[in-house]
């Protein structure tokens, strides 16, 4: 879904900064970022490595909170919630996807999502989420008996189980090789297709962010440039 035809803003922030204090030594991760993004578009951030890329999406997901300036999600101010209201925030509204996939060995692709669906208001059938990443025939296998790309999809199907507003991926194919990252960017563009959901993707790598309605270019934790695509890839389309 473009975000030409809805601009309702899901996130708003407002000169964000962040500063990581370790003993004498200061880090600046992020100095003065405003951003809107908006109802149901792809995003994706592009940057070197310690840019702020990870830093500016874990305060948007509600993971960590900056050292000063605002950010809004949809009407509620993140920067102004206490860690019960935050952890609140990101059970009901946010789905993570991250390098790894953290799922859990002694439970089936299916027990894995479940473990989310048993705990969120109104989630989808675990295997609604499987096939929506294609993995429903694969419900009953364990992590070990899936491949790296097939792990991350049920990652994927975990993380959106819950109908959640936002999804917010982690540098997603950043273990795989260049057929399985296509086939886990697929899934994550359906989804974003399919049921609107808000994505932002962090990734290295320019040839994805063709995928993307915008691309932001994170610098040395400040936005150095946003482009919208007027021509869209497809995950298929992508080649590097
Ligand atoms: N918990 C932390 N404590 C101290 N410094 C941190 C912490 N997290 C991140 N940093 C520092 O903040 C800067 C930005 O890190 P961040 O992880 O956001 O960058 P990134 O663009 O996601 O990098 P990468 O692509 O390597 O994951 C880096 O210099 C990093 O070392």
């Amino acid at each position: 879904m473009s975000h030409a035809g809805s601009q309702t803003a899901v996130f708003r922030a407002v000169d964000v900064a962040k500063i990581y204090r370790m003993g004498e030594v200061q880090v600046h991760a992020l100095r003065g970022v405003s951003l809107d993004l908006f109802d149901g578009e792809f995003i994706v951030l592009l940057g070197a490595s310690g840019s702020g890329k990870s830093t500016l999406l874990n305060i948007l997901g509600g993971l960590d909170t900056p050292t000063s300036g605002t950010v809004h999600y949809l009407d509620r101010e993140l920067t102004a919630s206490d860690d019960a209201e935050l952890t609140q925030y990101r059970r009901q509204s946010v789905g993570f996807v991250f390098q790894f996939y953290n799922l859990i060995p002694s439970l089936t692709a299916r027990e894995n999502v479940e473990l989310i669906t048993e705990i969120a208001s109104s989630p989808m059938d675990p295997l609604e989420a499987l096939e929506l990443v294609q993995l429903r025939d694969r419900a009953n296998h364990f992590p070990a008996q899936l491949s790296g790309g097939e792990q991350q999809r049920v990652a994927i199907a975990r993380a959106i189980a819950k109908k959640p507003k936002v999804l917010l991926c982690d540098e997603p194919t950043g273990a795989l090789d260049v057929h399985t990252g296509i086939v886990v960017l697929e899934a994550i563009a359906r989804i974003n297709r399919e049921l609107g959901t808000t994505t932002a993707v962090i990734t290295h790598n320019a040839v994805i962010a063709q995928m993307a309605d915008r691309v932001i270019s994170l610098s040395d934790g400040q936005i150095a440039g946003v482009q919208t695509n007027t021509d869209k890839r497809s995950a298929q389309a992508l080649q590097w």
